[in-house]
């Protein structure tokens, strides 16, 4: 399977716009291309002054002019002073700014001060924030609002991110029809197509198509054929089993599919092929069979090559006891319970309702008939 799904991992760049970056990965590591603040600024709304000419206090000075955020460069005239607002430039000469609050103003044009200022007090000086040239965020950053900020601030308008792996998704079964359908009795809704897009597009892919076949092999062979030409992995799921329509099976056997029973639960039948040289993972068809496959076999492959962080499995004591079959690796559905861990109840591969109250998998292994409450299981994050 790694190395089925290793060209993955061998990704280029692309530039996006600032917002399409969002939960992006940074390709490369980014410098700011300018000095943020960019020129010497007032931190509040007050007066500008030369501590020079405000080493007592109280003092009364004349006020020279009126500065809002949005005005050019202007100069300082000692003794004197400048009513400033929040982010507005600095009269050069100036250097130090008296918030309002510690003022008191008179009809006649004149000011009080009626504390000295310290030189810098609240004045945001060129470059404080980070300086022209400066690294900004290093490649393998996962953007986040925060980032965008900054992005945003020293000016950029596309950022360079990491392609994303191009996944299609196909489900398979003639009892399938779409969501909004009206159901006759042996008609399900497909969820698998969905659930399988989601849950890429969650862990950093470009779902490119999700569709659905019924069990006939020539529509089958076309839809992956297609799924193919976009993809560089294709998940289908149903068809894998023993029952007499194993549509998955029958046109991917003959081409050298790999079809095998993992001893796990779910998600024991499963297979692997190449298909014009993609690589093509076939769930089984139970819908918590087709997730937890996904969470086992791609989600760390699609994690690494979209280069977002693995997920890190956690230990939880379970809140209460539980049973396990013997042979197989259980991926029990779980749910967090302050520090501990509570196995949500049913084992049924059918039980997706149920699986949408989970937040983790319990990874039991084989060996285990059994636990008690208190006892350490390991834990993946859904
Ligand atoms: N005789 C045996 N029967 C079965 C075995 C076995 O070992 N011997 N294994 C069981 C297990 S475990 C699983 S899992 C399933 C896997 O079967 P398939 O992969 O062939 O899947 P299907 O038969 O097509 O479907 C199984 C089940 O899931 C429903 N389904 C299928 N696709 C979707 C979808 N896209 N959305 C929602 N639900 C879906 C389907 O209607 C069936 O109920 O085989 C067991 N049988
Ligand atoms: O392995 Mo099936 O995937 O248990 O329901």
């Amino acid at each position: 399977m790694a190395t089925l799904l290793s060209p993955l991992l061998i990704r280029g760049a692309e530039p996006v716009p600032l917002l399409d970056a969002l939960g992006r990965v940074l390709a490369e590591d980014l410098v700011a291309p300018i000095d943020l603040p960019t020129f010497r600024n007032s931190q509040m709304d007050g007066y500008a002054v030369d501590t020079g000419s405000v080493t007592t206090a109280p003092v009364t000075l004349p006020v020279r002019a009126v500065l809002a955020a949005g005005d050019g460069e202007t100069a300082h005239v000692p003794g004197t002073a400048t009513k400033i607002m929040t982010g507005a430039p600095l009269p050069v000469g100036a250097d130090a700014v008296v918030p309002v609050e510690d003022t008191v103003t008179d009809d006649g044009g004149h000011v009080t001060v009626c504390t000295a200022p310290a030189p810098g007090a609240f004045v945001r000086e060129r470059g404080s924030d980070i300086g022209r040239g400066r690294p900004l965020l290093p490649a393998g950053t996962v953007v986040a609002a925060r980032h965008v900020a900054a992005l945003a601030a020293v000016g950029l308008t596309h950022v360079p991110v990491r392609t994303r792996p191009r996944v299609a998704v196909i489900s398979t079964g003639s009892e399938l029809v779409p969501g909004g359908s009206v159901l006759t009795t042996g008609r399900i809704h497909d969820s698998n197509g969905p659930a399988l897009a989601a849950s890429a597009a969650a862990n950093g892919a470009l779902v490119v198509s999700v569709d659905r076949s019924g069990d006939d092999a020539e529509v089958f062979a076309a839809k992956l054929a297609h799924a193919t030409s976009a993809a560089e992995v294709v998940f289908t799921s149903g068809g894998v089993s023993k029952g007499d329509f194993e549509v998955v099976k029958d046109v991917l056997g003959p081409r050298g599919a790999e079809f095998v029973s993992v001893a796990m639960q779910p998600g024991g039948p499963q297979g692997t092929a190449r298909v014009d040289a993609v690589p093509v993972l076939t769930f089984p068809g139970n819908p918590v069979s087709a997730l937890v496959s996904f969470e086992v076999f791609a989600r760390p492959v699609l994690r690494s090559a979209a280069g977002l962080p693995a997920i890190d499995p956690e230990r939880r004591p379970l809140a209460t006891s539980l049973v396990s079959v013997p042979g197989k690796r259980q991926f029990l559905r779980g749910r967090r319970d302050g520090d501990s861990v509570v196995a949500i109840p049913g084992a049924g591969s059918h039980l997706i309702a149920a699986m949408a109250t989970a937040d983790v998998l319990l990874d039991i292994p084989a060996d285990t008939t059994g636990l008690e409450p208190g006892e350490l299981v390991r834990v993946l994050p859904l």
